[in-house]
């Protein structure tokens, strides 16, 4: 599909009701003959897990799923729903290529074969002298999932808790992320295994430029190689230290050098609205389906912010701007919950007047202001509200907590909360999941703008702003000559304060956010397209999510074949 110019100027206006959008799609919309568009007698809740292997239909029942397992049963769901309309492409490519039916038969299984593993798995242990003067190893991580696309993308967690399945999940889940918002790379994550609360700030400089020299002597990242980010417990500091300790080293010569990971502080190479994306981006894409009427009704709910209300598990980066932007938008914010506890209070909590208690206290507990304090973080989940928004780690959302849940809409802004058969119970409810896929993609979407500003070497606007603002003026000055012309007055052409401050005050910011909230609601739109699409019911968005982005990627590797010799 073409977008014209003005067609795009349109859609990247503030939104009312994002659901005007639906016609549209980024032109990645799985359509085309053989697949399965719907009407079988397959069980709606079990949909995609017949003829799975039967330990990925055990992951379905567990209570505590191996994570990549958990990412894999998803992903081969979605390919066994999809494996008829790669027969049927591959059939009509083989009739087009004359190359026999049966190689291309073994193509379609090598490619899904392919998708099932990482294509590179990296461990590093070193050392650090402590500022005690002992040496302690450091276990730190990255996984290349799938690089179908170069380079590969996704973030850096510090943790107690990291571990080789953890990484390999998280690589396996941005090759999904990044396909399903039509974002250009292939999957990678890292982690390094330590509680970073225990290190001073000079620990952790060296664990991170020593994490950074181990990938970057091994060729594992760089500007086009793979760019790492901020996760957990990570920032711009880390990213900082990152880019620094490649530009003195390796890419000492590379002009893209800055390239080589994104989320840096402004002044260092980032971008204006890097810090607040994943929890913009999750409250984007929550738009289109709240304020859509049909949806909402769909799910047994009234479209609309104000008035819902909603619960926060985790409130780092991505939970707290999500809860900011859902308190904007006119919801009650009932309960916050963190690793000390949940805090509760049916009046609602002002998130803002909680942030300033937040950033001094680092806890819940102890907020006061008439909250109700109950100690487990999981005890948020079972508090009856609209929405639910787990935004902590992973595995939260288990089979023998899903029963309990009250809620309407879960919007997953953490990576991989909710364990399959959680889904299972949780869609038998008729609950709707927004998926992390397409939930927290808003920081690997600003992430790739930032990557796009450093190999261009300029900022967003610099060229335009100025240019655009003289058109504008000039578009003006011509309508105004022509009312002349014809009513024989001057008529003065005033633009309104809005366009005023779109014309004259424009930054790069609101270029990213525009960007941002265009890519989420584009990919909300084509989810919707193709649960109608493939017959699935309208709360099974993560099945939706994973077909269309399965789509993208067995695409790709079809156009470029499999191997080179
Ligand atoms: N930052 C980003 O841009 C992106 C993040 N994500 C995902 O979002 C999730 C959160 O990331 P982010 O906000 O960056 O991380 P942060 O470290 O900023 O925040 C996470 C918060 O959740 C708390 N937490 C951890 N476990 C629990 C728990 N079981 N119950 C309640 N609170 C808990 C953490 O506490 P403590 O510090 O004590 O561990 C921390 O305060 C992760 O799954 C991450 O992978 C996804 C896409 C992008
Ligand atoms: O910003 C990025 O590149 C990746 C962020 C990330 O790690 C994630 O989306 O899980």
């Amino acid at each position: 599909m073409v977008l014209t110019p003005s067609a795009v100027w349109r859609m990247l206006r503030p939104v009312s009701n994002p659901c005007r959008l639906a016609s549209r799609s980024m032109g990645h919309v799985c359509s085309g003959s053989g697949g399965d568009s719907g009407g079988s007698d397959e069980d709606p809740a079990t949909k995609g897990e017949k003829g799975l292997p039967p330990d990925l239909v055990k992951v379905g029942e567990e209570e505590n799923p191996n994570f990549y397992r958990m990412v894999e049963y998803n992903a081969y769901k979605a390919l066994n729903i999809l494996k008829p309309r790669f027969l049927a492409s591959m059939k009509e490519r083989a009739q087009r290529s004359g190359v026999p039916e049966k190689t291309q038969k073994h193509r379609v299984e090598g490619i899904m074969a392919l998708i099932k593993n990482p294509t590179c798995v990296c461990g590093v242990h070193f050392p650090i002298k402590r500022d005690d003067g002992t040496y302690e190893i450091i276990d730190a991580f990255r996984v290349h999932h799938c690089n179908h696309k170069i380079p590969l993308k996704g973030g850096i967690r510090y943790s107690e808790e990291v571990n080789i399945d953890e990484v390999k999940a998280l690589s396996a889940l941005m090759t999904y992320k990044c396909a399903c918002v039509s974002v250009p790379y292939g999957g990678a994550k890292g982690g390094v295994r330590i509680d970073p609360s225990k290190y001073s700030e000079n620990e952790l400089e060296k664990i991170t430029r020593r994490y950074a020299l181990e990938l970057i002597k091994k060729n594992l990242v760089g500007p086009g190689i793979d760019v790492p980010a901020p996760d957990v417990n990570t920032g711009g500091r880390e990213m900082s230290w990152f880019v620094d300790t490649y530009m003195k080293t390796f890419g000492h010569t590379n002009i893209n050098a800055m390239g080589c990971i994104t989320g840096k502080p402004i002044f260092y190479g980032g971008i204006r609205g890097r810090v607040t994306a994943t929890g913009r981006g999750l409250w984007n894409a929550s738009q289109l389906f709240i304020n859509n009427k049909d949806y909402m009704n769909s799910i047994g709910c009234e479209p609309g912010y104000k008035g819902k209300t909603f619960c926060v598990q985790g409130f780092g980066n991505v939970g707290s701007n999500a809860a900011r932007y859902f308190e904007a938008e006119g919801g009650k914010c009932l309960a916050i919950a963190e690793r000390d506890g949940t805090i509760y209070n049916p009046d609602g909590i002002n998130v803002h007047d909680f942030t300033e208690y937040w950033n001094k206290n680092r806890k819940v507990m102890g907020y006061g202001k008439g909250t109700k304090e109950m100690k487990s973080s999981n005890d948020i989940l079972y508090i009856p509200c609209d929405f639910l928004m787990p935004c902590a780690t992973e595995k939260t959302i288990r089979k023998t907590n899903a029963e309990k849940i009250n809620c309407k809409f879960i919007f997953e802004g953490a990576n991989g909360p909710t364990t399959p058969a959680a889904d299972k119970i949780l869609f038998k409810k008729g609950t709707a999941i927004l998926p992390d896929i397409l939930g927290n993609a808003g920081g690997v979407t600003v992430s790739y703008f930032e990557w796009l500003k450093n190999i261009n070497h300029v900022s967003y606007g610099r060229l335009s702003f100025g240019y655009d603002e003289e058109n504008t003026r000039l578009l003006l000055d011509s309508v105004a000559k022509s009312l002349k012309d014809q009513l024989g007055k001057d008529i003065k052409i005033d633009p309104s304060p809005e366009f005023k401050k779109r014309l004259y005050e424009a930054t790069e910011k609101d270029i990213v956010q525009a960007g941002l909230a265009y890519t989420m609601y584009m990919t909300a739109t084509e989810l919707i397209k193709t649960t109608k699409e493939f017959g699935l019911q309208p709360q099974n968005l993560r099945l939706a999510a994973y077909v269309s982005s399965i789509f993208k990627v067995y695409k790709a590797l079809e156009e470029a074949g499999l191997t080179i010799t």
